[in-house]
């Protein structure tokens, strides 16, 4: 690319990103398939914008020591500003003469000799005086909040619910890259035989502890691959692939997940059926259930039915006492997955959670009437919140006597996973500094005797 023209594509991507509070992921991958950038490009851009992102408010606080408290500054400046001290701080590639010649020079483009002097002042002083101490900040809080650049309310949540160490921990994770991992299409082929494969290629995989089909990538892209062209391998985190494993499907089973798209559980629940019994797939968004029959296409699996429907209206669909398996993978805060999508963490409020718990007890309380007697429902989110996990599953076993936590659940999980310091009588919390794996949580619930509750209410 042509000399600066990244750092002006790196630039906009950040203002829409800021305006929009569109998901950066997403722009990124727009933006890399746009431009036909090669590789090297691909990966100063992505690591400058997630990183830029990712350490906002400590970028921020650094910054306001060397801004007059009361200066207007235009966003494209601010971002410029960030971005350059994301690069003179956390990435070593770049001489910091050499960021700093390139951020003037991009002031003077985009702005005029003023603004050039004013970013060579700014970025200068920083160079010469050194970035601020955050370590003697007293307040918990506000000491976390900065040098892990996340909301205050959101680690006072924390705080409050899994106490100092978690929290920290957890903050401190969502800043690092997670090893990706991937699910063999066991039809197509055996983890063993796409170890191999990944390693003469020279991949670095090891096995993944949560499921017989997950395989850890240490390094490369896979994305490449003529394996995961062909649909012998999909991209998966291991605490989603748990889920799957723990539902215990059967193949010839009727399947019911109610929230399935772009399809990650489904797909793994219709290949543990050995493409047989009917899995129906639903989604509120009718775009998205093409993500589905997508991914079901790509894996070659023909035993998925994708619908669009809200999954609180699925008793218009199908008789109560349908399903031998239901899997609610409910819409949620998405606090679990920080680290693939930094925006999260700034776009989302207080209230929101509240509203998303609400949404996630109505769908549950509409989808139980489906559940046969002796079947099993798995309730899950990517998300690490008391209010919408452990507390959504409390209040509906109080509604819903006939439910109850399946006793065998911890008992069935894979050996090194029972240490996980998230499990409690309501569910297994699975942080994203425990294993490396996105932050999630879920419970298996069975259903024992006759469905009272919404037909006591009708
Ligand atoms: C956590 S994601 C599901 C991820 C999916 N299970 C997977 O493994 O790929 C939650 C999904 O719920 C969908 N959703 C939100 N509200 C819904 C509703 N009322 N009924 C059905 N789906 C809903 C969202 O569109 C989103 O795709």
């Amino acid at each position: 690319m042509k000399k600066y023209q990244l750092r002006n594509t790196i630039i906009d991507l950040l203002l829409r990103i800021e305006k929009n509070k569109s998901f950066s992921h997403l722009l990124i991958d727009n933006e890399i398939k746009a431009q036909k950038m090669d590789s090297k490009d691909e990966r100063l851009l992505t690591e400058i914008v997630y990183g830029t992102v990712q350490r906002k408010l400590t970028l921020d606080y650094y910054l306001q020591n060397f801004i007059k408290p009361n200066q207007k500054i235009q966003s494209w400046v601010k971002i410029l500003l960030r971005m350059s001290l994301y690069q003179m701080i956390y990435l070593d590639r770049i001489p910091d003469h050499a960021i700093i010649h390139e951020a003037v020079e991009m002031a003077k483009q985009r702005g005029h000799k003023g603004t050039a002097s004013f970013v060579n002042g700014v970025l200068r002083n920083i160079q010469r005086k050194g970035i601020p101490r955050t370590d003697s900040i007293e307040n918990d809080v506000k000491r976390l909040a900065v040098q892990t650049s996340h909301p205050e309310w959101l680690i006072e949540r924390w705080l409050h619910h899994y106490g100092y160490k978690v929290t920290k921990e957890m903050c401190k994770a969502n800043l690092n890259k997670k090893p990706l991992s991937i699910r063999i299409q066991p039809m197509k082929i055996s983890r063993e035989e796409a170890m191999r494969t990944l390693q003469e290629l020279g991949f670095q995989v090891r096995p993944s502890l949560f499921s017989e089909q997950g395989i850890i990538v240490d390094q490369g892209n896979i994305l490449k691959t003529d394996l995961f062209k062909k649909g012998y391998v999909t991209v998966q985190d291991q605490s989603s692939m748990l889920v799957s494993e723990m539902l215990k499907v059967q193949p010839s089973m009727d399947v019911l997940d109610t929230c399935s798209a772009p399809g990650g559980k489904v797909t793994h629940i219709a290949e543990k059926m050995q493409n047989s019994g009917s899995v129906y797939a639903y989604d509120l968004h009718k775009n998205k259930v093409k993500l589905i029959n997508k991914k079901a296409s790509d894996l070659h699996l023909t035993n998925i039915n994708a619908q669009q429907a809200d999954a609180r209206n699925l008793r218009n669909i199908h008789a109560d006492e349908s399903f031998d398996r239901i899997l609610v993978d409910a819409p949620c805060s998405g606090f679990g997955v920080i680290r693939g999508k930094p925006d999260i963490k700034y776009n989302k409020q207080e209230k929101d959670v509240h509203q998303l718990a609400a949404i996630q007890a109505d769908i549950l309380d509409h989808v139980a009437p489906l559940l046969k007697k002796d079947g099993l429902l798995i309730y899950s989110t990517c998300t690490v919140d008391v209010e919408e996990n452990e507390n959504v599953v409390k209040n509906f076993l109080e509604k819903h006597k006939d439910f109850e936590v399946d006793a065998s659940f911890i008992e069935d999980l894979p050996k090194d996973i029972k240490k996980s310091p998230g499990i409690t009588k309501t569910g297994i919390q699975l942080f994203p500094h425990t294993f490396q794996t996105d932050g999630f949580f879920f419970v298996r619930l069975i259903r024992k005797g006759s469905y009272s509750t919404l037909n006591a209410k009708k």
